[in-house]
């Protein structure tokens, strides 16, 4: 049995949704469909789950809605009367929508969620109604009749461990599932989200649920490539890479596969292919839990904006015990994650995500800093990317990093800091911003040749 994700861009209108059926309907293995919102028709579209969210700002703002609402009704109308469905749907769109806003008005998260689940919600209504007016059996599965229960933190939810008992009763269904990707539902019962891009989560749940043989993720290109095809012409196809290496690759930029969605497939070791709805010919890409490292022992080069650093100096830190415990009391007490913490004997950065220093927080954490740790420097580094050299095989081959570095200095790119070692898969350079899409390409001309395909 397999289970098969298909995103925004293989469901943003009606010829994509008959590309979905012809591809489900090919093998009889695809049993469990997991959908996302309808994506882009063109590259000036806007994503249905946008159209969503400036719905819910409207409401939230006591703004009129009509015009927000009638959009993202628009978005089904184009599925509807292209595949021919029965237009009592869109009324029933409407009705769902409207009676949401009324159900959580006066709740913003609440409603924010509820909407933003609802562009997923109703795709899946309408996919299962195609393959019914195919002739083939069918049937939409809520979040909650399939089981997804989750923690009940709006847009960050997190599978609950007791929900893939109840997953794989799914395997004893009859016809094809087709199941909402993006949210689930609290114990409390409410609607809850996945971050964004969070239907590759929903996929790899209901996989690891089900214990399907393989996670099929079908999107909008042949295969991962060594770098994002968007920077690079002509970039290199990925065949076959690890968990770990595509954990680390999806965390730096690779937004094909979202870096939260390899978890519950790792643990039951299930594979994921990556494939091209609009080319399903294509081999696409295999994660796998182990892959020969023959070859070349970088597989991709990644990198990802929205990052700032806090530097410390203080003179003696090596002697002080407990001072990194503090230093990331402090952050956690403003609730605020880190992602490296490169130090020395007398200096000590954390790298953090910038969006999170909102509201003062940065003020109150430098403030905490400077009073509770005595620190005789600290400095806030802006602006910062951080690129990623990944590939297990780089440890047993002499040279990688110092090609790196040469790469990056004949690029005259100033490296800021470096993190080798912690992982055994990466190599992390932190660059200014303005920098990371020269860094990368320099990296990946170091290490590959590129091919005219
Ligand atoms: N290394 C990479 N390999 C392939 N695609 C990548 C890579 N990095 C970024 N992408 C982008 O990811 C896109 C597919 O992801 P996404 O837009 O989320 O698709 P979907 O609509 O299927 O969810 C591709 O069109 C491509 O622009
Ligand atoms: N529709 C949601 C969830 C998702 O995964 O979408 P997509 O498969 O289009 O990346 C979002 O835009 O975040």
């Amino acid at each position: 049995m397999k289970v098969v994700k298909f995103g925004g861009s293989s469901l943003a209108n009606g010829t994509q949704f008959k590309k979905v059926a012809n591809i489900v309907l090919a093998d009889k293995q695809r049993k469990v469909v997991v959908v996302s919102a309808p994506g882009k028709r063109n590259t000036d579209d806007i994503k249905t789950t946008d159209l969503l969210i400036t719905l819910a700002n409207e409401v939230i703002q006591g703004n009129n809605k009509e015009n927000a609402l009638s959009q993202v009704v628009e978005r089904f109308a184009d599925i509807v009367e292209e595949l021919n469905l029965d237009r009592g749907l869109l009324s029933e769109i409407e009705g769902h929508l409207k009676d949401l806003i009324a159900s959580y008005k006066d709740d913003p998260d609440r409603l924010l969620d509820a909407l933003k689940a609802s562009g997923e919600n109703q795709n899946a209504k309408l996919m299962a109604a195609f393959f019914n007016q195919l002739g083939e059996e069918a049937h939409y599965v809520s979040p909650d009749e399939a089981g997804i229960i989750v923690t009940d933190e709006p847009g960050n939810a997190r599978i609950l461990p007791e929900a893939y008992e109840e997953l794989s009763k799914l395997r004893d269904r009859s016809g094809i599932l087709v199941i909402p990707g993006f949210f689930g539902y609290s114990k409390m019962g409410h609607i809850v989200t996945f971050p964004r891009g969070g239907s590759d989560i929903t996929g790899s749940i209901v996989a690891a649920g089900t214990e399907a043989e393989v996670y099929e993720n079908f999107t909008d290109v042949d295969s991962i490539y060594s770098v994002n095809p968007n920077l690079v012409e002509y970039p290199k196809e990925m065949k076959e890479i690890t968990y770990r290496e595509m954990r680390e690759l999806a965390y730096s930029g690779f937004s094909v596969f979202h870096d939260e969605a390899l978890q519950p497939v790792v643990k039951k070791k299930i594979p994921v292919c990556v494939k091209n709805t609009n080319h399903p010919e294509a081999e696409g890409t295999r994660i796998v839990s182990d892959r020969s490292h023959e070859g070349l022992p970088v597989v991709g080069i990644a990198s990802d904006k929205g990052f700032l650093s806090i530097n410390l100096t203080k003179y003696l830190m090596n002697r002080e015990v407990g001072f990194g415990r503090h230093l990331l009391e402090i952050l956690e007490g403003e609730g605020v994650s880190f992602e490296h913490t490169p130090s020395g004997i007398d200096n000590m950065s954390v790298i953090l995500r910038d969006h999170q220093l909102k509201n003062g927080k940065e003020e109150r954490i430098l403030h905490r800093i400077r009073t509770e740790l005595s620190v005789e420097d600290v400095q806030v580094e802006r602006d910062l990317a951080m690129v990623m050299v990944v590939g297990e095989g780089m440890y047993q081959t002499v040279g990688v990093a110092s090609m790196a570095t040469a790469a990056l200095s004949e690029a005259g790119v100033n490296i800021k800091m470096i993190n080798q070692g912690s992982s055994e898969v990466s190599m992390m350079f932190g660059v200014d911003a303005d920098k990371a899409d020269l860094a990368v390409h320099s990296l990946y001309h170091a290490y590959f040749t590129p091919v005219k395909q």
